[in-house]
């Protein structure tokens, strides 16, 4: 049975606010996503009623969820600050609430040191694979990196927070829904040994979805937060492409010990990874290194090695801005052929001569968070 948004809408008229105001006619509702039996949209309030909202949105989950044909339904409460206060120019910083009576995300006034985010229970560190463009092969990097660190002995998840192009659950060749698990927490899929959430799962890859500033971050914190990773040494986020308002609330939002920037040796894209590294740098997270991919090209019939984009231009780049360069993938058929079935070379190759590069750039990420070892950092609130 297929639901539409109409039946959504004739549900949740049913489901009233603090004030006894339907939900649909309060002026509080996101754009209503429906997709395959699965329905994902935001309640936005104001900061100060997060508290009396929470038993609404849960009431409009469930009744969501008993709709015939629903599959899943992800409610999210969202608290948005206005960027009026002080800024100049700078983002407005969204405080979203976790969904599940989690939290607020940030306190503190306007140009004020805001207070660390509360860490996510049961996961030690959780670190940004980033990219000041798409199409440098953040996500392959992400999902190899998380499997080099796994093969270090370290539990590990993977968080796709790249909500325009979620690709995690190709890249694993995963398919399915994850289940709700006790306490009304999302239970990650399995992949090559791997915990894994992905909007992907939750949305077709498919859909194209209009992504509003609070829906962002409603999904992020959903992901994030309402999920049981159980227990996690290192969480990779794969982040959505690009240094805009998103990818920096993204950055402030998730409590980040440090991050790692995936960039091409092309001049456009080195531009582009420095704004990276200063968008990260502008929060206050480590970049932990630059990953240089497509880096070169070997000749599979004589072995010979060309410099396509003058290799090289990320390991010169990351001496000149001061943070350690992690190594440099080459571009070959291998890793397009492997991600693109959804057998990541790390997992089903991992002696071959790539996964021995990526496993090399896990070794140094796993050293430069020993290094840094220090608590997550403060985090500025722009005004
Ligand atoms: N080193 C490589 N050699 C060959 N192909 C690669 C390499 N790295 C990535 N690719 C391929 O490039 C394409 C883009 O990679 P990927 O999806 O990882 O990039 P991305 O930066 O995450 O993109 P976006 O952010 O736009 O989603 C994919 O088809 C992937 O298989």
């Amino acid at each position: 049975m297929s639901v539409s948004q109409d039946d959504v809408v004739a549900t949740l008229a049913r489901v009233k606010g603090p004030d006894g105001v339907p939900l649909t006619a309060g002026g509080t509702l996101s754009e209503i996503v429906v997709s395959d039996g699965k329905v994902f949209f935001s309640i936005t309030v104001d900061a100060g009623a997060v508290k009396a909202w929470e038993p609404v949105r849960a009431a409009a989950e469930a009744a969501v969820r008993a709709i015939p044909g629903v599959t899943s339904a992800l409610v999210a409460l969202t608290a948005e600050r206005s960027a009026s206060a002080g800024g100049a120019g700078g983002p407005a910083v969204r405080r979203v609430s976790g969904a599940a009576g989690g939290a607020p995300a940030a306190a503190g006034g306007a140009g004020g040191h805001a207070a660390p985010q509360p860490a996510v229970p049961g996961v030690e560190t959780i670190i940004a694979v980033a990219s000041g463009k798409g199409g440098v092969g953040k996500s392959t990097t992400a999902v190899n990196l998380a499997l080099g660190l796994a093969a270090t002995g370290l539990r590990v998840g993977l968080l796709d927070a790249d909500i325009y192009g979620p690709s995690v659950p190709r890249l694993l060749g995963l398919k399915g829904r994850p289940q709700m698990g006790p306490g009304n927490k999302l239970i990650p899929m399995k992949g090559f040994g791997l915990e894994v959430m992905s909007i992907g799962f939750l949305v077709e890859e498919e859909t194209p979805m209009i992504w509003r500033g609070p829906m962002v971050m409603s999904a992020l914190t959903q992901m994030l937060r309402e999920v049981d990773w159980g227990r996690l040494d290192v969480l990779v986020v794969d982040m959505p492409p690009g240094t805009g308002d998103a990818q920096l609330t993204m950055a402030q939002q998730v409590p980040l010990k440090g991050a790692v920037i995936v960039s091409t040796p092309q001049d456009l894209a080195l531009i582009d990874a420095r704004r990276g590294i200063a968008m990260f740098r502008r929060v206050d997270v480590p970049v932990l290194g630059i990953v240089e991919n497509m880096s070169y090209f070997l000749c599979p019939k004589c072995g010979e090695r060309s410099d396509l984009f003058g290799h090289g231009g990320a390991r010169d780049e990351a001496a000149r801005l001061g943070v350690p360069f992690l190594g440099e993938v080459p571009l070959h058929m291998d890793i397009r052929a492997t991600s693109d079935a959804g057998r990541p070379l790390v997992a089903t190759a991992p002696d071959g001569p790539h996964a021995v590069i990526y496993r090399d750039i896990a070794v140094k990420v796993r050293d430069q968070l020993a290094a840094a070892g220090r608590a997550a950092p403060q985090i500025v609130m722009e005004g």
